[in-house]
């Protein structure tokens, strides 16, 4: 009897999310600076008779226990690429907020394919999981790679980053989630309705900041705060027009930056250290502007396999 394999996959913040026009693809170019954040999905493989997955973790019942979930999705992948069964029995132990803007889905993908490989034997390069990982969804090379990293094309064309130091961080979690797509929908509707129009020939190509890379580098939160950006945002703040009272709480609490995490409606918090970041967490969780209240730093680690 093979061994069961358990990955751990982390959660990601994006400190700028610069969003390109409408390409006729239907995805918008990226400058995406992802940071990789300490919440984990642990997925472990077990070989079963047939394709199996389970889910356990406050947001359980959230996610689809079938073939549409992601990580089914990245085993069927791998064992259509290398001809072999998919019988596993995947099981997510998901502490990522669902539908959160903290690509958990995609870390699930990504553990999936850590998981399967090792336990199939199938040897993947590291380049052929990355490209199966660009297939599964644009935030999934990422989930693998963690650290920080600048995503490029529709976010998943890397390059890693060098950071300075730790950034401590709080997560306000809200009670439902928001949908990706709708979230780009509603930023195309924004621009078309402010007049600028929303394709590729209407929008400039999105950068990185050169200030928010070198405050990566050199480990200042406080350069970091005053660089984050998130395109994304007016169009989450739309869509859930509460998340503005659990940005002002964030901010009235203390923390350095007050954001939306991706396409929401996770919004993320900087904090100077870790102790500050406790002092905004009790300050949000007062505020009663969210359900759930967490603490991470970053960078973290990609996708690993777990020793036994
Ligand atoms: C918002 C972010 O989380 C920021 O990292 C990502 O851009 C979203 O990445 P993801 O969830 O992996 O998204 P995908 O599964 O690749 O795409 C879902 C949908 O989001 C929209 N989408 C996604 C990525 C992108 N660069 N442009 C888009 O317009 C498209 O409507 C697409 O059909
Ligand atoms: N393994 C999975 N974990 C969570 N959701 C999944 C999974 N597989 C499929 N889904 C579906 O995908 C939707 C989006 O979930 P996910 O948690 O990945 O969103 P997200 O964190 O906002 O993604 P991103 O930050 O990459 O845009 C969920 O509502 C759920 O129906």
């Amino acid at each position: 009897m093979t061994r069961p394999v358990t990955a751990r996959v982390p959660a990601k913040v994006n400190v700028q999310l610069a969003v390109g026009g409408l390409r006729p693809d239907g995805f918008h170019d990226l400058a995406n600076v992802f940071l990789a954040v300490g919440l984990y999905d642990e997925v472990t493989a077990t070989p079963a008779d047939s394709l199996r997955i389970t889910v356990s973790g406050a947001d359980a019942d959230q996610v689809p226990p079938d073939r549409t979930n992601l990580a089914a999705r990245a085993a069927l992948a791998l064992a259509g690429r290398h001809g072999v069964d998919p019988a596993v029995h995947l099981h997510i132990a998901k502490d990522i907020p669902v539908a959160g803007g903290m690509a958990g889905g995609s870390a699930d993908a990504a553990g999936a394919l850590l998981a399967c490989d090792a336990l199939w034997g199938t040897g993947s390069s590291r380049e052929e999981l990355l490209a199966l990982c660009a297939e599964l969804g644009s935030d999934v090379p990422f989930s693998l790679v963690g650290g920080a990293a600048l995503g490029r094309g529709r976010g998943e064309l890397l390059d890693p980053l060098a950071t300075g130091a730790a950034f401590h961080w709080v997560f306000a979690v809200a009670d439902g989630g928001l949908s990706t797509p709708a979230v780009y929908r509603e930023c195309d509707r924004l621009r078309e309705a402010s007049g600028t129009g929303a394709t590729v020939e209407d929008i400039a190509d999105p950068e990185p900041s050169p200030a928010l890379l070198e405050a990566l580098r050199t480990g200042d939160p406080a350069a970091l705060a005053a660089a984050v950006t998130n395109d994304l945002q007016p169009a989450a703040l739309s869509l859930r027009p509460s998340l503005a009272e659990t940005l002002r709480a964030g901010a009235d609490a203390g923390a350095l930056a007050s954001l939306v995490s991706g396409s929401g409606p996770t919004c993320a918090f900087l904090a100077k250290d870790t102790e500050a970041a406790e002092a905004v967490a009790a300050g949000l969780a007062a505020s009663g502007t969210c359900r759930a209240v967490r603490t991470a730093s970053g960078p973290a680690p990609g996708a690993t396999v777990l020793a036994d």
